[in-house]
């Protein structure tokens, strides 16, 4: 009898970096979408009467819906329950709606002079198409997580989470970059004109993840066969796991390392921009110029460290030495002879090294701790955890910075605006780090407690 070995559609290399590259692009688009209106604050003032305060509500209605009524929970539960297809379809589709309504109270007349619940109605109805969109990218990428490990695992694993995370970062860089290029084309300022590209962006990106969804049926035709099937059923999620998820000290670890280092890093960015006006005197027209390095050597870094995690293993390792790095940059920003935009520069490159040492290791690490079926639960939980911290940490350094760091008056751009001592925030995004730093050992301890393999490589044998 002739014995046929069938392979697996995961085991063509250009069937799985395929699909890779098209979820990649779809959360591309996300990323470019989440960042769009960061380097507009100014023309939001100018053109739509938004001010600092109007616009910190709408960075935060990023958590509304996420953190406040769970969607994110509910994602990942419905990932587990119902599968990649359905979920990643949904969520792709809410983060074209909540563009489109995003897109609308940006551009339209209609709800000038309009208030809803205090705030003005076009700033309101912006910022529930930003939550609702936020529910869509966080639970499209738990589901890309979900697909990653569907297809890599066993194999480059940490190198295709690293791709996916730079090609994310190429959607943060291109909205810091061309932003205020886009609004300011064709002669006419026009804050709504880089919602309106971003949108058109998640439109090709929803048609991308349909053309991936055809090949996550073929993939999974490849691997069905009866005994799986049995096993399959057995393994289903059942809401029961969340405990299990709980109870696991490892989780925990990864979840509290995510939302303290995440803390130290996205809110800083929120910042930074200030941070060169104020400390290192750069000119503010071009101060968002020296934060923008950071998601430009993610690009190039967060694959190049998920490869060292793949073949050479040290995951735990790596973790904590991205933690020494951001304690040493968030300490250095603070010391306050240090005030050479040159140094300002340095310091944003190694902590473009720091953001990507920890991730590159932290998304891959979860697999090893938490079985397949609960994936998509144990990642939605992780980033409800990171998300409050999302939320908190902007509003915490806001807070901070208007009752202790105020220190005088200056002129700029024929306003007068208040001038800030960083010194305070910085020392306390360096207390993140601190903090990251010791759930990175703990982690270790567990994984050497519990032998889940984060020190060994992702590829097998
Ligand atoms: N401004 C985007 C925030 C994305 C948060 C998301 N939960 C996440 O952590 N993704 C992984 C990453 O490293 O971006």
């Amino acid at each position: 009898m002739v014995e046929t070995v069938r392979k697996s559609l995961r085991d063509s290399a250009a069937a799985r970096w395929t699909a890779l590259l098209i979820v990649s692009f779809t959360m591309m688009c996300g990323y470019f979408l989440t960042d769009v209106l960061s380097p507009i604050v100014g023309l939001l003032e100018s053109q739509l009467n938004w001010t600092r305060a109007d616009y910190g509500v709408y960075t935060s209605s990023y958590g509304w819906f996420n953190v406040f009524l769970v969607m994110l929970i509910l994602g990942g539960i419905i990932l587990d329950k119902l599968g990649i297809r359905i979920t990643g379809l949904g969520a792709t589709a809410l983060m074209v709606i909540g563009t489109a309504i995003k897109y609308w109270a940006v551009s339209t007349h209609v709800l000038d002079g309009e208030t809803i619940m205090g705030l003005n109605a076009q700033l309101f109805w912006a910022c529930i198409g930003f939550a609702v969109f936020a529910v869509g990218v966080e639970v499209a990428g738990i589901t890309v997580s979900k697909i990653i490990v569907k297809w890599f695992k066993g194999k480059e694993m940490a190198t295709a989470m690293g791709m996916q995370v730079a090609l994310a970062r190429v959607g943060t860089a291109f909205a810091l970059g061309f932003s205020v290029p886009i609004a300011r084309a064709l002669g006419v300022i026009d804050v709504s004109r880089p919602v309106l590209v971003a949108l058109i962006g998640l439109c090709i990106g929803l048609i991308a993840f349909i053309v991936y969804m055809v090949m996550d049926k073929k993939l999974d035709a490849s691997e069905a066969n009866d005994v799986q099937a049995e096993i399959s059923h057995e393994d289903e999620f059942k809401i029961s796991d969340i405990g299990k998820i709980l109870t696991n000290k490892g989780w925990w670890y990864i979840a509290i390392l995510c939302v303290l280092f995440y803390s130290a890093v996205f809110p800083f960015l929120k910042y930074a921009t200030d941070l060169m006006v104020n400390k290192f005197g750069v000119d503010q027209n071009i101060a968002g110029l020296i934060p923008m390095l950071l998601p430009f050597g993610n690009i190039l870094l967060t694959p190049l460290f998920g490869g060292i995690y793949d073949r050479k293993g040290k995951g735990a390792s790596i973790m904590i030495i991205g933690s020494l790095l951001l304690i040493v940059v968030h300490a250095l920003f603070s010391v306050q002879m240090l005030n050479n935009w040159i140094i300002a520069m340095i310091l944003v490159i190694i902590l473009g090294v720091a953001f990507s040492l920890v991730p590159s290791a932290m998304w891959p690490s979860v697999p090893k701790i938490v079985p397949e079926k609960r994936l998509g639960t144990a990642y939605s939980l992780i980033f409800w955890v990171q998300n409050w911290g999302l939320m908190g940490v902007p509003l915490l350094i806001g807070w901070v910075l208007e009752k202790y760091c105020i220190t005088g008056q200056t002129m700029r751009d024929g306003m007068m605006v208040n001038t800030y001592d960083y010194t305070l925030p910085m020392l306390i995004f360096t207390g993140f780090g601190l903090l990251a730093l010791v759930f990175a050992f703990l982690l270790k301890a567990e994984d050497k407690k519990k032998g889940y393999g984060l020190e060994s490589p992702n590829i097998e044998g």
